[in-house]
């Protein structure tokens, strides 16, 4: 049977990226996506490959993307390797735009969401404090940030306006049946 995907959605400053770098840490067996993107390597964050546009639509014009979409005036793609993990039967946790969760349940039979969540003060402060976008983008993240889910998925709600680890035990509860162990 395939694995399942696991994708991790939510308005910038949420918190997918620390979320699923708690995940990944309590379920080595879990393969975790690795996005390519069109920013500068040393933006830091999540673990991704950078590169620049036109490399980007060289691998998209060659099917190198399973899923790819452009937000916050960057490009994304979902590496098509995804495809043979999850028909190897490997779990797979991967951060997704919202506006790209229908095409992906057309694409993945066996996908559940995360849907992270942090009130809108909560936002603007980390995403303040993380120093990764100068304050226009932040303005434009937030503005962003009610963006809804389409209906009928498999979803579970994270809010990750508190502790980190209570976040962390929500999301692991979910994977847990065929994955990790809750903390
Ligand atoms: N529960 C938490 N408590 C305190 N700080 C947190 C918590 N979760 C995440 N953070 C911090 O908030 C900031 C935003 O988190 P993160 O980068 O993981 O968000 P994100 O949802 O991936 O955002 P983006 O979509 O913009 O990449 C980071 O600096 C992170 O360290
Ligand atoms: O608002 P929506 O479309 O849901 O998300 C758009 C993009 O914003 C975030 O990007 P980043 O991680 O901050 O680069 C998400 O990871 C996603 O790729």
């Amino acid at each position: 049977m395939n694995g399942r995907l696991f994708s991790v959605v939510g308005p910038s400053g949420a918190g997918k990226d620390t979320l699923i770098a708690g995940i990944a840490k309590a379920s080595p067996q879990l393969h975790v996506v690795r996005r390519v993107i069109t920013r500068p390597a040393e933006a830091g964050g999540e673990p991704f490959e950078a590169v620049d546009a036109s490399e980007f639509e060289r691998r998209l014009n060659i099917g190198a993307f399973v899923i790819d979409w452009q937000a916050h005036g960057l490009r994304y793609g979902i590496p098509a390797g995804l495809v043979d993990v999850l028909a190897g039967g490997q779990d797979a946790v991967v951060n997704l735009s919202r506006s790209k969760l229908a095409e992906a349940a057309s694409r993945f039979a066996r996908m559940h969401v995360l849907n992270v969540t942090a009130r809108p003060e909560v936002l603007a402060a980390r995403l303040g404090a993380r120093g990764r976008e100068t304050p226009e983008d932040i303005r434009s993240r937030l503005a962003r940030a009610a963006l809804p889910l389409p209906a009928g998925l498999p979803v579970t709600e994270i809010d990750n306006s508190g502790a980190l680890s209570d976040a962390l035990r929500a999301a692991l509860a979910t994977i847990a049946p065929e994955g990790a162990a809750v903390p």
